[in-house]
């Protein structure tokens, strides 16, 4: 029981530093992602103190992504012309130890996305962070074998993605996560569950995107920490929509209040509704 409350307390203390690291260092977050998100993706880094460019040419990588705090890619729209931006990014990021988060949107809608993934992946991400139906298909050996949904919403809960996520942890070397009722990170040893956030975040488009971009964010200032960065981005994001819903009406409140929250978090709110614990 004594164990169990310095855990909480030092989960609280980790998640405070890390909101107060992001606010003081503001890091440059390339963001190259689908253009249903953008604008969710930005407000959320900017509320949270980050800086967000969404640079996407193939002709400006070279330039621009050797001077960034972290890359956030993430493959929702993806076709053959954004495909060779996202690869030369992920792979100037492994080169030059620069960390770098993957949302693998929808991953088994195609053989086309299944692949890109799979080759992405290759680039050794610092975080996957995926929906419960998505890391079980990026799990998988193949897109055949994938019982998972084919659009992007899940048609699992997280739990059911406990195993996957730890094999994908595993052959990957990357820390994942799965969001949900129960947000679930793993390093493919240690699984950590964050259990904030509210059921009407799934019904606004792009709330999963735009936390993969917080936990780049996160990521970006203490990059020798992934899996403590993510947990956190992801209790974060959901205190945010949990006092987002005091004041909302409906998803579309709900995404203006839960940015306003993400804005004006402060340590004693924060504290009082993180709630993570070891899930093993
Ligand atoms: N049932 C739920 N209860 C609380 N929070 C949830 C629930 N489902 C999703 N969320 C939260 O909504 C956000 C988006 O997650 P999710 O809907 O799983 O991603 P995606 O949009 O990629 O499918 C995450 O912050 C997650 O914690
Ligand atoms: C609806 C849609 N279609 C392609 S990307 C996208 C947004 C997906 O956002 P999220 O994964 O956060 O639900
Ligand atoms: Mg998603």
């Amino acid at each position: 029981m004594e164990e169990k409350k310095k855990e909480e307390l030092e989960w609280r203390r980790k998640t405070w530093k890390l909101v107060s690291k992001v606010r003081l260092e503001s890091p440059l977050i390339q963001c190259i992602t689908n253009f249903v998100s953008m604008d969710l993706m930005a407000n959320t880094l900017l509320s949270a103190g980050a800086s967000p460019a969404m640079v996407h040419s193939l002709e400006e990588i070279h330039e621009f992504t050797p001077r960034v705090s972290a890359l956030c890619l993430n493959v929702g729209t993806l076709s053959s012309s954004s495909l060779p931006a996202m690869i030369a990014a992920a792979k100037l990021c492994s080169q030059l130890d620069i960390p770098w988060v993957l949302d693998p949107v929808a991953v088994s809608a195609s053989s086309f996305r299944f692949d890109a993934c799979v080759q992405l992946v290759q680039f050794k991400p610092t975080v996957i962070r995926g929906n419960a139906s998505e890391i079980i298909s990026l799990s998988s050996c193949s897109l055949q074998s994938s019982a998972a949904s084919m659009g992007v919403d899940s048609t699992h809960g997280s739990m059911d993605a406990v195993e996957a996520a730890k094999l994908l942890a595993q052959t990957s070397g990357a820390i994942v996560a799965v969001s949900g009722a129960t947000d679930i990170v793993t390093d493919g040893n240690q699984v950590v569950g964050a259990h904030n956030g509210v059921p009407l975040m799934q019904k606004i488009t792009a709330t999963g995107c735009a936390v993969t971009a917080l936990i780049a964010a996160f990521v970006a200032v203490d990059k020798s920490h992934a899996l403590d960065a993510a947990v956190s981005a992801l209790a974060v994001f959901g205190v945010a929509g949990e006092l987002g819903m005091k004041m909302a009406k409906g998803p579309a409140s709900l995404r203006m209040h839960l940015i306003d929250s993400l804005y004006g978090l402060d340590e004693a709110t924060l504290q009082s509704h993180v709630n993570i614990t070891s899930l093993c």
